[in-house]
């Protein structure tokens, strides 16, 4: 007899990964600047005195998706893919990151905190600084962004809209009031929020670390603006659900620079490349 399928995968258990091995696989594909410092020294001086000159900071894209390529369910319903070993690898990603960004589609479906707190919550100074691209400022007033950030659990949130007449200044002040900055930024011929003079700004850091959703994703890739993409797969199936790569997306090639399994995920970390027309 046929019985539904159950909610969560049921998987085997697997051995916890350490801390050093962590270590490794990030050092083995981030530039050197990442790691001058222990990991829980703070991030301002660590970007000041180590990091070499950049043109932009050094942009990594990352999230996780399942075997059919889905990084939601249904509706954008948030799915937890990645298991204990991939998630802490994310944790440590947004430790060495100065900035951490998502568009607003993901502040509404998953209200995240975007905070390093695996396997322990970080102090203030290491966690990355929240980065919203919320065109038209629909992130909610009661975000948990915003409620962590007067609880001194992480830096205040900043939401970049669209700038002159379009801007809301209602809505603006009643961010403003909730515990974010609202930032206005310049828009790129499709009237998206532009990536490029995003990445001009100097809260942005010398290293941004974008989660998603799948617009962001997407308008990320075909930017060219990408150093390197960290995919976890999780051995699950979806079905209908969000695609990781939003309709009309033009991605660029990718290099594989490196892959492990992290429990029964698996970490492929790909370098982008131009596409040759
Ligand atoms: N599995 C994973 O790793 C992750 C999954 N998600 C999922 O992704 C879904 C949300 O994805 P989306 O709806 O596509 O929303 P999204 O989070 O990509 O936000 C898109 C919105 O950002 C704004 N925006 C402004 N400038 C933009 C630009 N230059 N490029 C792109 N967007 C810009 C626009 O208002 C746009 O509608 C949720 O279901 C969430 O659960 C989100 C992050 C990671
Ligand atoms: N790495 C990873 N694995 C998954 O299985 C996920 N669903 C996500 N989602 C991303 O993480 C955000 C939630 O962050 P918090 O746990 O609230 O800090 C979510 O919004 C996605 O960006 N990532």
């Amino acid at each position: 007899m046929c019985s539904s399928a159950p909610a969560t995968p049921q998987l085997l258990p697997t051995e916890l990964l350490s801390s050093e091995e962590l270590t490794g696989f990030l050092e083995s594909v981030f530039p050197r600047s990442f790691f001058p410092h222990p990991p829980t020294s703070p991030k301002s001086p660590k970007a000041l005195l180590t990091a070499p000159p950049r043109k932009r900071p050094f942009v990594t894209l990352t999230y996780a998706q399942s075997l059919d390529g889905k990084i939601a369910g249904p509706g954008g319903k948030q799915i937890r893919l990645s298991g204990d070993e991939s998630m802490r690898l994310t944790h440590r990603l947004r430790e060495i990151h100065d900035s951490i960004l998502v568009g607003v589609g993901t502040m509404i479906s998953d209200d995240p905190q975007l905070n390093a707190r695996l396997p322990v919550l970080l102090p203030l100074p290491s966690q990355p600084q929240p980065i919203i691209l919320d065109t038209n400022l629909r992130t909610p007033t009661s975000a948990r962004l915003m409620k962590n950030y007067h609880m001194r659990i992480t830096p205040r949130p900043i939401i970049l809209c669209e700038g002159g007449e379009k801007a809301s200044a209602e809505r603006k002040e009643a961010l403003e009031a909730s515990g974010a900055t609202v930032k206005e930024l310049e828009v790129d011929e499709q009237g998206r929020l532009s990536l490029e003079s995003l990445l001009k700004q100097e809260y942005v850091g010398q290293s941004l670390m974008v989660e998603g959703g799948a617009s962001v994703i997407s308008t990320f890739l075909a930017s060219g603006l990408v150093d390197l993409v960290v995919m976890t797969i999780a051995p699950v199936l979806i079905g209908d659900g969000v695609s990781m790569l939003s309709k009309g997306a033009i991605p660029p090639e990718l290099r594989l620079v490196a892959r492990k399994t992290f429990g029964h995920d698996i970490v492929i970390v790909c370098r982008p490349v131009q596409r040759v027309v």
